[in-house]
């Protein structure tokens, strides 16, 4: 196996009484894409910040490809492109001079900056603003596009390692596709990706593993796969309860049906199911439709977001696991 691009290992940093970040081990290693997921105020950032120097660790270590990120933080920098959750400064810039700058600044040719610029344009369908000037008082470009030209100053020249810090901030349902995609090709194309994102069903499509922090903590790792801990052919029925939050799938009442995993997040319901009894779950669901007991009910694939709620509501992702409530 290859060396890994981001080794961390036992990261601690604390704000007086507040530990951000609490012995977090993680690791990114070339052409993989790995998912940082958690609510806010998690630790995210602060390990973001600590990657490329921003702040110093108070306890632990972090390689960026080979070097000592705490020792020696500006060699790490190097190594790393980073799109801070932070708007990008972008005033009085066009969308193209700022990716083009950004990819001289790595390295790249006048030439091949340029080209660069328009094949990202291309790919996040930014064209049509590519020569239109930022102003300061955040007009000229809208926060989607700016965060898109963001990614795209990041994703320029190619460097061991990218951190995405919430990438998908402002940006339209369509673009967001787009993004998603050039995150994998990233990934595809060789770099370790670190990807800081609240959001677990559109990040597990491109992630290979995923890291989830909870106040702080590692609280699971894996691949979807692994932690969804279900077969491919599962399936999430969701049931939209009623404003008074009475819940027709609680035991011992509870649907006709094995259930894996049943997750309560404000006002719905997610039960994981196997696909052999997905007749059995629509009818159960749409005569509580039609009763009038829920509102709505969808049946999916299986997504992780109910593994997501489940550790960082701090209840075991086991069978039936029942946390009462996200944040
Ligand atoms: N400079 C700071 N001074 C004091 N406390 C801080 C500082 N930076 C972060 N914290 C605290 O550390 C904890 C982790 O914050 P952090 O910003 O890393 O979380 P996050 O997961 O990135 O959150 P979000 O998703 O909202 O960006 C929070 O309790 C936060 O209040």
């Amino acid at each position: 196996m290859r060396g890994a691009v981001l080794e961390i290992d036992r990261l601690t940093r604390r704000f007086g009484s507040v530990v951000a970040n609490d012995q977090v081990s993680l690791r990114v290693r070339p052409g993989e894409v790995v998912g940082l997921l958690g609510h806010n105020g998690a630790g995210k950032t602060t390990l973001v910040s600590q990657v490329v120097g921003l702040l110093r660790p108070g306890g632990g270590s972090i390689r960026v490809a080979g070097a000592d990120a705490v020792a020696d933080p500006a060699a790490a920098r190097r190594r790393v492109a980073l799109q801070a959750q932070a708007q990008a400064p972008l005033d009085g810039l066009t969308p193209r001079t700022a990716i083009e700058i950004a990819g001289r600044l790595r390295g790249l040719s006048r030439a091949g900056a340029r080209a660069a610029a328009r094949r990202l344009a291309a790919e996040l369908d930014i064209g049509e603003w590519l020569d239109r000037r930022a102003t300061p008082d955040g007009g000229g470009l809208s926060g989607g596009v700016r965060r898109l030209v963001a990614f795209a100053m990041a994703a320029v020249a190619p460097v061991p390692l990218v951190i995405l810090d919430e990438p998908t901030n402002d940006v339209d349902a369509a673009r967001r596709r787009l993004l998603w995609e050039a995150v994998r090709r990233l990934g595809d194309d060789g770099a370790g990706v670190l990807l800081v994102t609240h959001n677990v069903v559109e990040a597990e499509r491109v992630v290979d593993e995923l890291v989830v922090l909870d106040h702080g903590r590692v609280v699971a790792s894996g691949s979807p796969a692994g932690l969804r801990g279900t077969g491919d052919r599962d399936l999430q029925l969701e049931l939209a309860l009623r404003p008074d939050g009475t819940d027709p799938s609680e035991p011992p009442a509870g649907p006709p049906l094995p259930v894996t995993r049943r997750v309560r997040a404000g006002r719905r319901v997610l039960l994981t199911i196997g696909a052999a009894d997905a007749e059995a779950a629509v009818a159960w669901a749409a005569a509580l439709r039609d009763s009038g007991r829920v509102e709505g009910y969808a049946l999916t694939p299986a997504t992780l977001e109910d593994v997501y709620l489940a550790v960082t509501a701090g209840a075991p992702a086991g069978p039936a696991a029942a946390p009462e409530e996200s944040r």
